[in-house]
Parts: C-alpha cells; structure tokens; sequence
C-alpha cells in the first residue's frame, strides 16, 4: 500500500513547472508528495511555493524544504494536490478523513487543475458506499445538526479523538460529524443541501472539483480525467 502511495504521489511531480503555487492537500499520500516536492525544488532548483491545507500539510512542507505561503498571499493557485477517502466513476470525491476537509476545499476549488491521489482501494460505484461523509460544524450546534441529518436519512457519529479526551477539535476549532447516508445519488445536490443547514461549516462532498485521479495500482498509475 504505501508503494501504491509513492507511486502516484511521484506520478503528481509530472505536473509541477518553475514559478507555480501549489495547494497542499493533507493525509498520508499528500505527504509522500510534499516530500518528493521539496526534493524536485532542491534538485532542480525551482521557484516553487506551497499553499498549505492543515497544520500537518503547513509543518511537513517547512521539514521537506517546501516554502510556503498563505491563500491570501497568493494571486493565484497552479495546481492542487491532495488525497482523498472514496472516488465515484464521475470523479466526485469524498474528503475529510484527516479533518482538513474545509481549507482543502477552499484551495482546490480555486486551483487551476486539482490532482488527486489515491489507490484502487478507493474507488467505488457510488460515494458513501464505505466512507460516511465529514461534515465540520460548530460545535454548539453539533447535536442540533446531527439531529437534522436524520431528514437526509443520514446516522452522524461525533468524531471522538484518539490522543487527546473528547472529540476532534478541527484547525479551525470546529467539531466533526462522521454522517452515513442510507444513498447518495447525487452528489452535487446533497453537498450544496448540506451546506444550507445553519451551523455546518463545509462537508467532505467534493463534487464536480476534481480535474485529474492518479490510482495507484499493482499493474502502475493509472490516469482518470474530467
Ligand atoms: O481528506 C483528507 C484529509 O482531510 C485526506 O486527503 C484523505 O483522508 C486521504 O488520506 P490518505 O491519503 O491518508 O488516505
């Protein structure tokens, strides 16, 4: 699996040209490419800067020689690069799994093209079918939210931290509902619908956004496109 991972993260570097700005997506396939990027930039020495999406994606960066700057320091994103939970046949993703859904949006809709990394695993006929779908919320409306959710036929979990007692507290000090929809048959409908309910800061349906999908598999990267 974490070949699969470098492969495609290595594939990404295909994209990158001197002078651009990079979005930096966050999760484990990310990092390998923000690696192998600061590696390109030494290498090759090229003037390339980073638009972090987390606090990992902005620390990793820094470590791997990548420098960076913030969304409102740049007049404009090149590309954007980033992993992701479930990919449907029309390339509609499901985002979130690190909780970095909501900057993650914010730059890869503004990027120019928007690559995405993932292994075959990945892939699915329709979005939900294994993953439930982040929703970032504030957190005095968690449990109002999650009550509404039931209208969507959705079940929403807390996410609960693993190193720390209590729940996720996001980058952006927002909570997380995990919701597991009964069907989502389109995408586009329900990622706007669920960011008409007060109180949800953004959700993990990244519908219509993606321009390219590496998968990485045991036969080599293949490339999926818009
Ligand atoms: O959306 C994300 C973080 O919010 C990640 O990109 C997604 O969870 C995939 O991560 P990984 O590459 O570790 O499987």
């Amino acid at each position: 699996m974490e070949e699969l991972k470098k492969a495609v993260a290595r594939e990404a570097l295909s994209f990158v040209d001197d002078d651009m700005v990079i979005g930096l997506g966050t999760g484990s396939t990310t990092a390998y490419f923000i690696k192998f990027l600061g590696e390109l930039i030494k290498e090759e020495e090229l003037e390339v800067y980073g638009i972090p999406t987390s606090h990992q994606s902005r620390l990793l960066a820094i470590e791997s020689g990548v420098p960076v700057v913030s969304l409102d320091e740049a007049d404009a994103i090149d590309i954007a690069v980033d992993g992701a939970d479930e990919v449907d046949p029309a390339l509609n993703l499901i985002k979130g799994r690190g909780a970095a859904l909501t900057m993650e949006k914010i730059i890869e809709y503004r990027a120019g093209t928007f690559i995405v990394l993932v292994d075959e695993s990945k892939l699915v006929k329709r979005l939900g079918e294994k993953m439930p779908v982040p929703i970032e919320v504030i957190p005095a409306a968690w449990r109002a939210i999650a009550e509404e959710l039931e209208v969507f036929n959705a079940r929403a979990e807390l996410r609960m931290a693993v190193k720390k007692d209590g729940p996720v507290i996001t980058d952006n000090g927002n909570f997380i509902l995990d919701a597991r929809f009964e069907r989502i048959d389109d995408p586009l409908d329900m990622e706007i619908e669920l960011n008409t309910i007060p109180g949800v800061v953004e959700n993990g349906i990244f519908a219509d956004i993606a321009d390219v999908v590496l998968v990485g598999t045991r036969e080599g990267v293949r490339k999926l496109e818009r």
